[in-house]
């Protein structure tokens, strides 16, 4: 059995909503509601769902930038919500992140030499020139021209801000790194350039991803398993080939059917298949989602593969599979 990095158990992040003249607390916008994964070390983890769903929030909390409601997350079989065991565990070294807007995410008053430097020098006690070499290293390993050391974020494209980003993430050896959309900002051809090398960077370092993303396409290359999120829980979880093969939760369906075909000749057949899907995701929500529009609880349909259904139903989904198999 692979060996697990990371679990998150019932991970909940609220925002609570203020209101009225004494500014109290109404409610709460339920970011993240109860939301359990294991990420095996060295894996791709995908998690998607679309814009609020819940995503960014996963990940800040699981690094630590974003507050726990409760839930625990579990790392080297200690919870690491208490920041007294991160520190003890050298969590802040461990886990890295790769933001989605390298822009606003890199320092721009900032050299690219100390913008990568900045999580060795937190971490570790280098020499100025053994820090030079190792930034040198990491440049070179996302193939950046050398001279980049001296230079500033602004004087770069997208595609290599989002490297230097990359470099920055891997630059204390971490075991994981949450990457928040990190290609969305990026052309087409330009995207596959940054996932190959953060493929290769993978297999170099041994690095899990917990790699956020809208689209089921970008994923559909990188991810050994995936979670479908929407509205702060999880829709649909399992292997790759149950997500791609057989999705059930129609959440799921409508974001399959939102990759787009390449092929000229099946355009037309898949508009059909994307009006149809959104049309049945329209009409039948209260098949979906309890009567209050919350996301049921997770149901398992086949051995990695988990529905959010109702009980009764979950059963007959099962069955399904099953035959199908
Ligand atoms: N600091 C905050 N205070 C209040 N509400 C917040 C805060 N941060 C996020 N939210 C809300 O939590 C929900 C989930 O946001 P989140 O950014 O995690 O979604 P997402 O799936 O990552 O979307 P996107 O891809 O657009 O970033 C949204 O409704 C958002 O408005």
């Amino acid at each position: 059995m692979a060996n697990e990095i990371i679990q998150i158990k019932d991970l909940k992040v609220h925002y609570p909503i203020r209101s009225g003249f004494w500014n109290r607390i109404t409610d709460y916008v339920r970011a993240v509601d109860g939301i359990s994964i294991s990420i095996n070390e060295g894996e791709t983890y995908g998690l998607i769902g679309e814009s609020g769903s819940g995503k960014s929030t996963t990940g800040k909390a699981i690094v630590g930038v974003e507050p726990v409601t409760s839930g625990q997350i579990i790392y080297k079989g200690v919870d690491v919500t208490k920041s007294r065991n991160r520190k003890r565990l050298n969590y802040n070294k461990d886990v890295q992140m790769i933001f989605q807007d390298s822009m606003s995410s890199l320092n721009p008053r900032k050299r690219i030499e100390d913008i990568i430097a900045e999580p060795i020098r937190n971490f570790e006690n280098l020499t100025t020139d053994q820090e030079r070499d190792r930034v040198q290293e990491l440049l070179d390993i996302v193939g950046m021209p050398s001279d980049a050391i001296y230079k500033y974020p602004h004087e770069f494209s997208g595609g290599q801000r989002q490297r230097i980003g990359v470099a920055r993430a891997v630059a204390t050896h971490p075991k994981l790194i949450v990457a928040d959309e990190p290609t969305s900002a990026l052309d087409l051809s330009v995207q596959a350039q940054v996932l190959n090398f953060m493929k290769h960077i993978q297999q170099q370092y041994d690095i899990a991803y917990l790699f956020i993303s809208h689209d089921l396409g970008v994923v559909k290359h990188m991810s050994e398993n995936l979670a479908i999120m929407h509205r702060g829980r999880l829709v649909e979880l399992g292997s790759r080939e149950a997500i791609y093969k057989h999705p059930i939760h129609i959440y799921t369906k409508r974001l399959l059917s939102a990759i787009p075909v390449v092929d000229v000749e099946h355009r037309a057949e898949h508009k059909k298949h994307r009006q149809q899907v959104e049309k049945e995701f329209q009409e039948n929500q209260s098949k979906w989602y309890d009567q209050d529009g919350r996301v049921f609880p997770l149901q398992k349909v086949a051995p990695n593969h988990w529905v959010a259904l109702p009980k009764e139903r979950a059963q007959k989904e099962e069955e399904k599979v099953e035959e199908s198999d």
